[in-house]
C-alpha cells in the first residue's frame, strides 16, 4: 500500500483536514490510509473523523446503533447531489463503480457476524460516543498528484469537507427519525434478551418479508437487502398458534410466530416454496434491522448452529449421537473419531457438538444435509441412527436444543416434529403432526401395495 509515497503522507493528509480527523482512533494502515489506485487516476483513502454533534435528546442509548444507520444511510442517499459527499462513492473519478461499494444502501444495522465489511454501516468504527458522532469513511478522488507539493493539503481539505457535509446531514435529519431507528434497532435487542424467559429462540413477526435481492456488493444472505417485486409476507398461521411479544421500547405488541425451547419444528413444502429463504432468515434474526429490511421482526437468540454436509477431517470428533461403530478407514471410537470424515459424519458432529455445547437452536435445511443422517434407507447399516429415528426413541437426546428442519422430501423426519409449518406459495400453512402422520402412513401403505405388485410380476 502506499504507491508513490502516498502512505507516508497519510500524516500529511490529517494535518490538512484540521479537526476533522479523529485523531485518536487512527490505526494507520487500516481505518487510515492513502493510496494511489492501481490504474494511477485516483487517490483511494479511509479515514476516522469525528463528527462532534451529540445524539439528539430522548433517544436512548442502547439503540443508538439506529441512529448511526439512519445517518450513514441519509449521507449516501446525499451523496450525488452534495460535491462534498461526492468522494464516499468515488463519484468524480474516472471508475466510479470501482468505489460504490461506499455509498451501496445497507439494512442491516448490527450483526456480530463478519458480514458486509466493506460496506459503510453501524459498527465499531461507526459509532456514537459522548462526544458525537465517530466514523470511518472510506472513499477516492481523482488522483491529485505526488504527494510532494500540495497535494496531501488538497487531499485533506476534501475529508474535512467530507466531515462537513455529513454534519450537515445529521443537522437536516429530523430528530425523530433518529428516534424511531434507534427505537426499532432497541425493540430487537431487548425482545432478544428477553425471549428466553418467554420460553422461546426464535419470534418470527407477522408481515415479515423473508426473501433477499443480492447485488455485486451484498452477496450474502445477512447483508442483503429485501427482494423487490413480489414478495409474500409472513402470517403465522392460526393451526400453528400465534403468539404475541412486547416489543419493549416501543411498548407495542406484535404478533407471530414464536419458535420453543427444546422444539423440533419441520419447515415444510414443496419445491421452491421458500423454506431456505425462511430458514436464512431466521440465521439473520440473530442481526438488527433498520426499517424497511423486512427482517426487523425476526428476532433469534444468539448461538444459532447450522448443521450441513461436508468432509472435514476428525481428529478425534464426537460422533457417537449417530454412529454406533466406525467406518472402514476411521480410526478410533465413535466418541473419538480420526480420519477424513464423510458428508454425514462431519454432519454428525456438528449436530453433536450443538447438543453437548447446548446450543439454543439447530437449523437443518434438507439443500444441504446428508440425507442419511436425518432418514434411514433399505440398505443403512444398523450401527447409524438417523435423526428421525433418534426423535422417535430418545427424544431428550437433543438435550435443550431446539431444532428446525427444512425440509419437502423427508417424511420420516417431518413425522417426529413438534409442529410443521407448511410453505405453499411462500405463504405459510400447517398441518397437525397427527394429520401429517395419517396421510404418510397411507402413502407408505400405498407404497406396500406397490412393491408387493412389483413382486408377483
Ligand atoms: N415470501 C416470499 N415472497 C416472495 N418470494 C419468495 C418468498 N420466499 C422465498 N421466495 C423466493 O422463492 C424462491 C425459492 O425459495 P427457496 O430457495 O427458499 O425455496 P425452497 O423451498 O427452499 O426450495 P427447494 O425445496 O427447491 O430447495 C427464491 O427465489 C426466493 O427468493
Amino acid at each position: 500500500m502506499g504507491g508513490e509515497g502516498w502512505m507516508g503522507a497519510t500524516g500529511l493528509v490529517v494535518e490538512g483536514a484540521g479537526e476533522a480527523v479523529d485523531r485518536r482512533r487512527i490505526r494507520e494502515g487500516t481505518n487510515a490510509y492513502c493510496v494511489r489506485s492501481p490504474d494511477g487516476t485516483s487517490l483511494q483513502f479511509a479515514m476516522p473523523l469525528l463528527v462532534p454533534r451529540p445524539l439528539p435528546g430522548g433517544i436512548e442509548p442502547g439503540g443508538a446503533d439506529g441512529a448511526v444507520w439512519a445517518i450513514i444511510e441519509a449521507v449516501k442517499r446525499a451523496a450525488g447531489a452534495d460535491t462534498r459527499l461526492r468522494p464516499l462513492g468515488g463519484l468524480d473519478t474516472e471508475r466510479p463503480a470501482r468505489y460504490a461499494a461506499g455509498i451501496e444502501p445497507v439494512t442491516l444495522v448490527h450483526s456480530d457476524a463478519a458480514v458486509g465489511s466493506d460496506l459503510w454501516k453501524p459498527d465499531e468504527e461507526n459509532i456514537f460516543l459522548s462526544d458525537g458522532l465517530h466514523c470511518t469513511v472510506r472513499g477516492a478522488v481523482p488522483y491529485p498528484g505526488p504527494p510532494g507539493g500540495g497535494a496531501p493539503r488538497t487531499v485533506g481539505e476534501k475529508v474535512a469537507a467530507l466531515a462537513e457535509g455529513i454534519e450537515e446531514v445529521m443537522r437536516r435529519l429530523p430528530a425523530r427519525d433518529l428516534a424511531a431507528a434507534a427505537t426499532l434497532s432497541l425493540d430487537q435487542k431487548l425482545l432478544r434478551a428477553r425471549l428466553p424467559s418467554m420460553g422461546l429462540v426464535c419470534f418470527i413477526g407477522d408481515g415479515t418479508l423473508p426473501a433477499r435481492s443480492y447485488t455485486r456488493f451484498r452477496q450474502h444472505h445477512r447483508v442483503a437487502g429485501p427482494k423487490e417485486g413480489v414478495h409474500i409476507p409472513f402470517h403465522c398461521p392460526e393451526e400453528i398458534g400465534p403468539t404475541e411479544v412486547e416489543l419493549p421500547a416501543s411498548d407495542r405488541a406484535v404478533t407471530g410466530l414464536g419458535i420453543r425451547r427444546r422444539e423440533v419444528f419441520a419447515v415444510a413444502g414443496s419445491n421452491a416454496q421458500g423454506k431456505t429463504t425462511l430458514l436464512n432468515a431466521i440465521r439473520a434474526g440473530e442481526d438488527d434491522h433498520a426499517a424497511g429490511d423486512g427482517r426487523e421482526l425476526i428476532v433469534t437468540v444468539r448461538g444459532a448452529r447450522t448443521a450441513e454436509a461436508g468432509g472435514q477431517h476428525l481428529n478425534g470428533a464426537d460422533v457417537s449421537l449417530f454412529f454406533g461403530s466406525l467406518p472402514p478407514g476411521m480410526t478410533g471410537t465413535p466418541k473419538a473419531a480420526f480420519g477424513q470424515g464423510s458428508g454425514s459424519m462431519t454432519m454428525a458432529v456438528q449436530v453433536g457438538t450443538a447438543v453437548r455445547e447446548e446450543a439454543p437452536l439447530l437449523l437443518i435445511d434438507e439443500d444441504r444435509a446428508a440425507a442419511n443422517l436425518l432418514v434411514r434407507s433399505t440398505l443403512q447399516e444398523e450401527d447409524v441412527t438417523p435423526l428421525a429415528e433418534i426423535l422417535a426413541e430418545r427424544p431428550e437426546a437433543l438435550g435443550s436444543t431446539a431444532c428446525i428442519v427444512a425440509t419437502s422430501s423427508l417424511d420420516p423426519l417431518i413425522a417426529r416434529a413438534d409442529r410443521i409449518m407448511v410453505l405453499r406459495g411462500h405463504g405459510a400453512g400447517a398441518i397437525t403432526p397427527a394429520a401429517f402422520r395419517a396421510a404418510y402412513l397411507e402413502y407408505l401403505e400405498q407404497c406396500a401395495r406397490m412393491a408387493k405388485k412389483d413382486q408377483e410380476w
